[in-house]
């Protein structure tokens, strides 16, 4: 006779074993494909041991992207298409974890969950909608039950709703994982993430959690790809080609800082919402721009990433701490060579010098939220809710 259903007392078993299987998926405002990765935790907490044990990449196809594009950070959408693609992400989700199992030669029934963060399609901070009567919203897509029931693994998903619901704005929820993964005693650390949007957690060095800082910074890629694809017809500025053949524009550089977003204290979140096409389109109109080549254009939006990420450290980020950096962003030479340049007194390297693999790192988070989840305490950390975050699905 079980204890509880069954359900709950699977939930129990995992909870309570040595170690556990997890598996976090990433897929970000890139659009680039979902990150996949594969990790072994024992314990939780501050205490968490864990194991990078495998990661892939797998890329989107081009419709699936335009499917997505079409409600993505969109005011007015057709609602059937987000129903459907709330079905269809968690499905094909499913697919390319057990694809990935396939490859890994890992049988699903010795992974113990999974957690997913889904597909942000509209993420809305008060800051942003601005509407009093309304609180902070965001919203993910491809519900975790179709994960469950097509992998036959406990699903954790929905990671941001809870945030939201005890005060916060969804994100950054990158602290969670930094302070485990990132923390060193003595040493002042700031663990920048250049993914779609850019943000950054900033760890003292004194271990003082209530002192621990993650904010989002500004756009991270989303702009270079954006009008990259639009002038180039590519999905991004590989190895900063385009960038480098271009001239900085400083007139619409200066434009581009010039919104309230960079002027508000952090902790603070944005996303696409605001740096888009039409942000773009505004600040060059602002600045007698609008005619520029589409080569300084990419260079002006390479030196916006790596800028508002330098002021925003010179602003708010004590001197001597060690910049470690990760994110697609990270492989970009112009946006990083802009920003040595700008914080030529800081020491920066990508967070593999720290044994996290840069592209695997916001995959790895979402595990180890998972563990949590299952495993571990509401922690306190950088006066962001004190919560476990997630919903369980269950493949039966
Ligand atoms: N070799 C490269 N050269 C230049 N840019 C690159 C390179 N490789 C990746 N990128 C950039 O990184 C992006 C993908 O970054 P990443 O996977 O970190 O984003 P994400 O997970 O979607 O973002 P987010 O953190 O916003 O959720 C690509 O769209 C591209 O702009
Ligand atoms: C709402 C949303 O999906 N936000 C993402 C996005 O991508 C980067 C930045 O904006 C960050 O705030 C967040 O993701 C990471 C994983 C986070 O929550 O830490």
């Amino acid at each position: 006779m079980p204890v509880f259903n069954r359900n709950l007392q699977s939930l129990f078993d995992i909870a309570q074993k040595p170690s556990r299987l997890g598996i976090g998926l990433m897929s970000g405002t890139s659009l680039d494909g979902l990150d996949i990765a594969l990790c072994s935790f024992t314990g939780n907490g501050l205490e968490t041991q864990f194991e990078l044990l495998n990661f892939t990449t797998i890329p989107y196809q081009d419709h699936f992207k335009d499917e997505v594009r079409s409600v993505f950070s969109k005011k007015q959408v057709e609602l059937e298409k987000v129903c459907l693609l709330n079905a269809y992400i968690g499905s094909y989700h499913a697919d390319l974890v057990l694809e990935a199992l396939k490859i890994w030669e890992i049988d699903p029934a010795d992974v113990d969950f999974i957690a997913s963060h889904g597909q942000t399609i509209y993420h809305a901070p008060q800051r942003l909608h601005k509407h009093p009567e309304y609180p902070n919203a965001t919203l993910q897509i491809g519900d975790g039950d179709h994960l469950a029931v097509k992998t036959s693994i406990l699903t954790i998903s929905d990671l941001r709703q809870k945030h939201v619901a005890a005060g916060g704005e969804g994100a950054p929820l990158a602290l969670y994982g930094d302070v485990i993964l990132g923390s060193k005693a003595g040493e002042d650390r700031i663990l920048v993430n250049i993914g779609g949007i850019s943000n950054l957690t900033y760890l003292p060095a004194d271990g003082d959690t209530e002192r621990i800082l993650c904010s989002d910074i500004g756009p991270g890629n989303t702009l270079i790809d954006t009008f990259t694809r639009k002038f180039f017809n590519k999905p991004f500025d590989e190895d900063s080609a385009i960038a480098d053949s271009g001239t900085v524009n400083e007139g619409l550089l200066n434009s581009l800082l010039k919104h309230p977003f960079f002027q508000e204290a952090p902790p603070k979140t944005t996303g696409p919402e605001l740096f888009n096409e039409e942000y773009v389109r505004a600040a060059q109109e602002r600045s007698g721009t609008s005619h520029i080549p589409a080569e300084d254009v990419i260079s002006t939006l390479s030196a916006f990433t790596a800028k508002a990420i330098a002021d925003f450290t010179r602003a708010y980020m004590p001197k001597g701490a060690k910049m470690f950096v990760s994110g697609g962003g990270a492989k970009n030479p112009f946006v990083m060579d802009y920003l040595r340049k700008r914080l030529y007194r800081t020491e920066i390297n990508d967070t593999g010098s720290l044994g996290i693999n840069p592209d695997a790192k916001e995959a790895i988070l979402f595990a180890l939220l998972g563990n949590e989840a299952l495993a571990g305490e509401p922690l306190s950390v950088g006066g962001n809710p004190s919560v476990l975050l997630g919903k369980f699905s269950f493949a039966g």
